[in-house]
């Protein structure tokens, strides 16, 4: 079966040096990929590469076999994406603010709005102003415009910022259900791998702008560690030039 995502030596160096290099990974149907690393360690960047937010220098990325750069409309037709920002319209109803996103898409089935609106606990609230909406409502508001279109890849970039407890267990819950009923696959950065350990399949570790680890979740936990343990033991490995003087 053709990978949903195809992620092959890719590059980015930005002005001063930072960046990625040779980042390799593929993700299947309905997996759900966890991407871990330390603040800098460029999974961000990643994941505007992948969304093409944000030119890589080298590599490619195709999604559902359609490259990236040569044709982003087909590659990007069944994927969406929360990168960065929970941007609405403050001054309109969350409803109103769907129904703008529903403009992109042509086709979407009457209902589907207050459908997704249902899916992350907005229906009672759907009228009210964002400008009222706390952090985590309006974490769950953005979510609901990257479900709307029934994407069947879905690029989430720290989507529990501001989510309470009871928003983590409920964001958790509906990962594992559209995976497992509707077959989405997901690419999850976080900082809380505790938080996301029990939905993920799969996990893979960056640091210092390189993937260092990824594979299944049982691989990365093989030993009866835990994925935080996994991620510790990765990320604390020798430094770069470290490594190379050992090596
Ligand atoms: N536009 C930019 N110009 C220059 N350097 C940048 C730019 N964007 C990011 N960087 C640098 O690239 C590196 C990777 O950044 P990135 O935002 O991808 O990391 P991250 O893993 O998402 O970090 P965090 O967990 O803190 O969000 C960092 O050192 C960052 O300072």
């Amino acid at each position: 079966m053709e990978p949903v995502m195809e992620v092959r030596q890719v590059a980015k160096r930005y002005p001063g040096g930072r960046g990625v290099a040779n980042m390799s990974m593929q993700v299947g149907k309905a997996e759900v990929w966890g991407l871990f690393g330390p603040n800098g360690a460029g999974k961000t960047t990643l994941l505007k590469i992948l969304t093409g937010l944000c030119h890589a220098d080298a590599g490619s990325v195709k999604l559902f076999g359609h490259d990236i750069k040569g044709d982003f409309a087909s590659a990007m037709s069944r994927a969406s994406c929360l990168i960065e920002t929970a941007d609405a319209y403050e001054y309109m109803s969350a409803e109103r603010n769907l129904k703008l996103v529903a403009r992109f898409y042509p086709g979407l089935p009457d209902g589907r709005i207050d459908e997704v609106l249902e899916l992350v606990g907005l229906a009672r609230d759907k009228r009210r102003k964002v400008s009222g909406y706390s952090l985590g409502m309006k974490q769950r508001l953005a979510i609901a415009a990257a479900l709307l279109a029934r994407p069947e890849l879905i690029i989430l970039d720290e989507p529990t910022n501001g989510l309470d407890i009871e928003g983590i267990l409920w964001l958790r819950g509906l990962i594992s259900r559209l995976a497992r009923e509707e077959g989405t696959s997901f690419l999850i950065s976080s900082h809380g791998i505790q938080e996301m350990e029990q939905v993920c399949t799969h996990g893979c570790i960056i640091a210092e702008g390189e993937i260092i680890r990824q594979g299944t979740v049982a691989e990365l936990t093989h030993g009866g560690v835990s994925l935080e343990a996994a991620y510790i033991a990765a990320v604390n490995r020798p430094a770069k030039g470290e490594r190379k003087r050992h090596a």
